[in-house]
């Protein structure tokens, strides 16, 4: 084989990461690039459209000219993105007319409020598998529409495009051949319906927002087109394999068969589950998902999106400047042999799965004069492994079936006091990956199948390995004591 590797890029939060891996699932290189952000108001987090596109470029080349590697070596490029986040356009110019407005902005609560008012959240549930929260892209088009002076003209004059990031960099990285995104990304718009598997009229009418912006859909793992020879070094990449992050990192984590679960500990975590072939609906505070369309199947999920978990490890970091890098915080969690009865609930942008309290803000409970900083460190790693807790309990309800492992990934599932802590609350076996970027994997797994760079899926089953297994060593009493804490202090956080 003269090409060597699959390139993938991944469009984080907080960076942009281009990874190269080879046929035995090995990273060759990664080149990452910071992303600034944008805080315009209260509550609004916001991208710059330009400074993603022109970090993709830069990580791609940046990531060859560490390894002095060849453009020709590379079989095809994998796109894996966050999701939800909102761009719209210019057709003709390619001028983002906005900034990006990213999924963890709460800007559209008021256009949420109306959604509800107007007694659609039964219909839009049915349809989506989603709620009606301003994570979700359809309230971003909107708010976007409506405020950009002269937008709503030009939408409707067929003069605009909308994407999630996948999109946006396609269309860019084609020099707007290519239109288009995958269902993964498709299902977190509000917009898409799930079980027709095409975009809503019904539902875009409600919201007001003309059709002609929105994307093809495809599947997960297929040729969209080529990467413009002159962005790349004169080779037209084939971009075969396009997921959103979560559902990637399912997929990298070969979480292939129905009850397969994954944790993702990244800026939020985002714990998935394979339902099959079948969307299983929640009745408790969780959401369906499209998990994957390959070989002509579409797969679902049951989601629990948990909004701020190592963005609280960076508040620590930046906000009240406790450490200077993420991994300290282990350290001083180990430190303290309890939580000293602390709890914290970081609620900074409202509650997301199971809760989904929009209104909601982050507060600290059980402080004495005793308080240490490394108990108010220790509290909120706790946080992270209670909040996975609630998720898991819903989970384990909805689908009506045990978990007795669950397989992690993303920055902060680097800590190990978090992954025993972990273990110990949920009563289950952690098992952390031994490849840690394995949202960008799925993303290679994805593209390299569709190109015959590996021949099917279980080619790909010995290359994931679990580098580390946590098992609970706690005892029921102390971990059901506090667990009643923290459901104590999200209910004191609810009621402020
Ligand atoms: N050792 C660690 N302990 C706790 N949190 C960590 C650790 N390392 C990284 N993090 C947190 O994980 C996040 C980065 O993880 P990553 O998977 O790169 O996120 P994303 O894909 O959301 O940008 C940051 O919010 C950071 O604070
Ligand atoms: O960029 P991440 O890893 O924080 O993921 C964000 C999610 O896709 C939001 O739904």
């Amino acid at each position: 084989m003269t090409e060597k590797y699959i390139m993938v890029i991944d469009q984080g939060t907080t960076s942009t990461r281009a990874i190269l891996f080879d046929n035995n699932s090995q990273i060759i290189g990664i080149n990452q690039k910071e992303i600034e952000q944008h805080f315009p108001e209260s509550g609004a987090v916001e991208h710059n459209p330009i400074e993603i596109w022109s970090s993709v470029l830069s990580v791609m080349t940046g990531v060859l000219a560490d390894k002095n590697i060849d453009p020709l070596a590379v079989a095809a490029l994998g796109i894996t993105n966050q999701r939800e986040t909102t761009v719209i356009w210019d057709k003709k110019t390619g001028q983002p007319i906005h900034n990006a407005i990213v999924w963890q902005s709460r800007q559209t609560e008021s256009y949420c409020a109306q959604l509800r008012a107007d007694g659609h959240d039964a219909l839009i549930r049915e349809k989506t598998g989603l709620l009606i929260d301003p994570y979700f892209s359809a309230t971003k088009v909107q708010y976007i529409l409506d405020h950009v002076e002269g937008a709503r003209t030009r939408a409707e004059n067929g003069e605009l495009l909308f994407g999630t990031i996948d999109t946006w960099l396609m269309w860019k990285l084609t020099e707007g051949e290519v239109h288009a995104t995958d269902m993964t990304n498709a299902s977190r718009t509000l917009m898409y319906n799930i079980h027709t598997l095409e975009w809503d009229k019904e539902l875009l009418e409600i919201y007001n927002i003309p059709a002609s912006l929105l994307p093809e859909v495809s599947t997960s793992s297929e040729v969209y087109g080529h990467i413009a020879p002159q962005l790349f070094f004169g080779r037209a990449l084939p971009i075969a394999g396009v997921a959103g992050d979560q559902q990637a990192a399912l997929f990298g984590q070969l979480c292939l068969n129905k009850g397969d679960v994954k944790n993702t500990y990244g800026t939020g975590n985002f714990m998935l589950m394979n339902t099959g072939e079948t969307p299983v609906k929640s009745n408790n505070g969780l959401i369906t998902t499209i998990a994957c369309n390959i070989d002509g199947q579409v797969t679902y999920a049951l989601e629990g999106s948990i909004f701020v978990t190592g963005s609280a490890v960076q508040w620590l970091r930046d906000g009240l400047r406790f450490f200077s890098d993420a991994h300290m915080s282990e350290e001083y969690a180990m430190k303290m042999t309890d939580n000293n009865g602390v709890y914290v609930v970081p609620a900074f942008t409202g509650l997301g799965a199971p809760y989904w309290d929009s209104e909601a803000r982050g507060a600290m409970f059980g402080l004495t004069r005793g308080t240490d900083k490394a108990h108010i460190i220790r509290a909120t790693l706790e946080a992270i492994a209670y909040q996975t807790r609630d998720v898991l309990d819903a989970m384990v309800k909805d689908a009506s079936t045990d978990i007795r492992s669950l397989k992690v990934d993303g920055g902060a599932s680097d800590n190990a006091f978090l992954m025993q802590f972990q273990a110990d609350i949920l009563d289950v076996s952690v098992k952390r990956a031994a490849i840690n970027e394995t949202t960008a994997l799925g993303a290679a797994y994805l593209a390299g199948l569709a190109v015959g760079y590996w021949s099917s899926k279980d080619a790909l089953l010995s290359n994931v390995k679990v580098a580390k297994t946590y098992n609970s060593r706690m005892n029921k009493e102390i971990r059901d004591e506090l667990y009643q804490g923290w459901k104590k202090a999200v209910k004191a956080t609810q009621a402020f």
